[in-house]
């Protein structure tokens, strides 16, 4: 390798899970003199970690570095170096790292690529949370022309669902297009040990996948989905079988990568693998929405991308259980809530007469125990505690939905609805007798203001009967309705008072005939 060049973080991800693009870095990769203005190629490797991503990307960097040469896999002595990589079972790539030599290479029509080289953070590692891995990769699947999906010994259904999370993740930022988001996605099968079933090689690894991605009718629809949903995603499906390394390379801690403790079968298809996937006439350069990227361009399409993840507006992706349980408690949130409305509507519902408060609260509280017993009776994933916040919210929402019921049982009533005009008949008559008082008496001038507000109610009295009617200007209408209901609470009130001041006066006026009669009249009046 040149001695300078390195593997360079440009997506940091921090303790606190959230994102940072090194712009500044990463702008010295693309933005050089004689790179800027080219078409790129990138290629990423991503996957679950520990499972040789960055150890396969050097030995394409040594292809990078010798391609004119034959025996471009180097001496038999030397150790591995480029992207970090190393033993163990804690994870040791990071964020996304670009190599900061950016390769010119000439493609069969004369015209000179930009080839990057990415590796990434590996998915599901104890460090992060679900939404960290999906964001590194869906990321990487956005910038690069080729993914790599690094997987080990076989392709399970759990990786298919898995790359099917993290493309609509990455689909999710994209603007939406007739075309496919992505283009070439190679599964690289590691430690494949069935070579009898499907020979190494990409030949084996089509007809494999072949086997893998097919749909059928009688497949279940889940299975369905997900083939369905990878084939939507990606341009190119490719797939490459690869044999074991050899137990020194995977258990031994001394190994620093010399080839010469490499099993000769993985290093003969490294031969085939690392040039079918870099020779000139296979490098796919990157496109989106069918125009051909720059590296300048991609600089813009990261910094974008990256903003959208940084941002709060795309939804968490959750772990099959945590979505389950959460799909669960809102159904019966919902089938509990629905059954409190039909049974309420029963009773209060548009056809129903006007129903007593005190007897409509009873049966909300009847009708809400019932909702939620149905709540908690429906079996759901997640446990107790979980859907403790569920029947909360259900109670909440039971609660808000009684408020409405309540409102519209009182609109039943007529007096309720009689009130507006009620007041402002007394106000007009009061009024009228006034003016008619004070007129008689010779004391103009509150005559004149009385018969002004006469005025004012009894315009205020057609305004108020033709929004009634005809369901315009709403608001005024709501205005004079409190302002009406106003006066009215207000002149009862004062009605009610000067009745308790003075009831000795009424004792006094009208003397009670019998003791129980007296008790009714109080009790009336109260
Ligand atoms: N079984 C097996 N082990 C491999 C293979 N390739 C590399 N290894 C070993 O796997 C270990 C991890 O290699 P890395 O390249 O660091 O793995 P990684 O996927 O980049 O890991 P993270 O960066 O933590 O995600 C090393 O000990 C390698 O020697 C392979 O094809 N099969
Ligand atoms: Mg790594």
């Amino acid at each position: 390798c040149d001695g300078r060049a390195q593997p360079v973080q440009v997506l940091i991800v921090k303790d606190d899970h959230s994102f940072e693009l090194d712009e500044a870095a990463l702008s010295r990769i693309l933005l050089s003199e004689e790179t800027r203005e080219r078409e790129v190629v990138a290629i990423s490797v991503a996957g679950a970690f520990r499972k040789g991503k960055s150890f396969l990307l050097d030995f394409m960097l040594r292809y990078m570095y010798n391609q004119d040469f034959d025996d471009w896999l180097g001496d038999p002595e030397e150790p591995l170096t480029g992207f970090s990589w190393r033993g163990g079972s804690e994870r040791e790539t990071t964020g996304i790292q670009i190599w900061s030599e950016v390769f010119l290479v000439d493609k069969a029509d004369g015209q000179k690529v930009a080839v990057l080289l990415m590796d990434t953070q590996g998915t599901f590692d104890s460090q992060s949370t679900l939404r960290d891995s999906a964001t590194v990769f869906a990321l990487s699947t956005m910038i690069s022309s080729m993914q790599v999906y690094n997987i080990s010994q076989n392709v399970q259904e759990d990786d298919l669902q898995h790359l099917q999370l993290f493309t609509e993740y990455g689909r999710l930022a994209m603007e939406e297009t007739f075309l496919k988001p992505f283009q070439s996605l190679i599964f690289l099968v590691r430690d494949w040990s069935f070579p009898y079933e499907f020979p190494y090689g990409h030949e084996g690894g089509m007809k494999f996948l072949e086997k893998r991605l097919k749909i059928s009718e009688n497949q279940h629809e889940e299975l369905q989905n997900v083939r369905k949903h990878i084939h939507s995603c990606f341009t190119n499906i490719s797939c490459f079988l690869m044999p074991h390394p050899g137990l020194k390379v995977a258990t031994n801690p001394h190994f620093d990568g010399r080839l010469k403790e490499i099993d000769k079968e993985f290093i003969n298809n490294l031969k085939i693998l690392v040039p079918w996937l870099l020779s000139p006439q296979n490098l796919d350069v990157k496109e989106i929405n069918g125009n051909n990227i720059t590296c300048r361009g991609l600089l813009e399409y990261f910094k974008a991308y990256i903003k959208i993840y940084q941002g709060e507006e795309l939804p968490h992706p959750k772990s099959m259980l945590q979505a389950t349980a959460e799909a669960n408690n809102l159904a019966a949130v919902a089938a509990a809530k629905d059954l409190y409305n039909r049974k309420m509507e029963g009773i209060c519902g548009g056809d129903r007469p006007f129903l007593a408060p005190n007897e409509l609260q009873a049966r909300h509280g009847e009708i809400r125990e019932e909702a939620l017993q149905l709540f908690k009776g429906v079996k759901k994933m997640g446990g107790e505690e979980f859907s403790r916040r569920y029947l909360q919210q259900l109670e909440a929402e039971v609660d808000e939905v009684f408020i409405q019921y309540i409102k519209h049982n009182d609109s039943k009533n007529i007096f309720h609805a009689a009130r507006t005009p009620a007041t402002l008949f007394v106000v007009i008559f009061v009024m009228y007798v006034i003016a008619g008082v004070t007129g008689f008496v010779g004391v103009d001038i509150i005559a004149s203001v009385c018969n002004m507000i006469l005025g004012l109610a009894l315009i205020t009295l057609c305004t108020w009967a033709y929004i009634r009617y005809s369901g315009e200007y709403r608001e005024l209408g709501a205005v004079i309705d409190q302002v009406a209901g106003a006066l009215w609470d207000q002149a009862l009130f004062k009605l009610y008072s000067a009745a308790a001041n003075h009831r000795h006066l009424y004792h006094h006026a009208f003397p009670r005939p019998q003791a129980d009669t007296t008790e009714e009249q109080k009790r009336k009046r109260n």
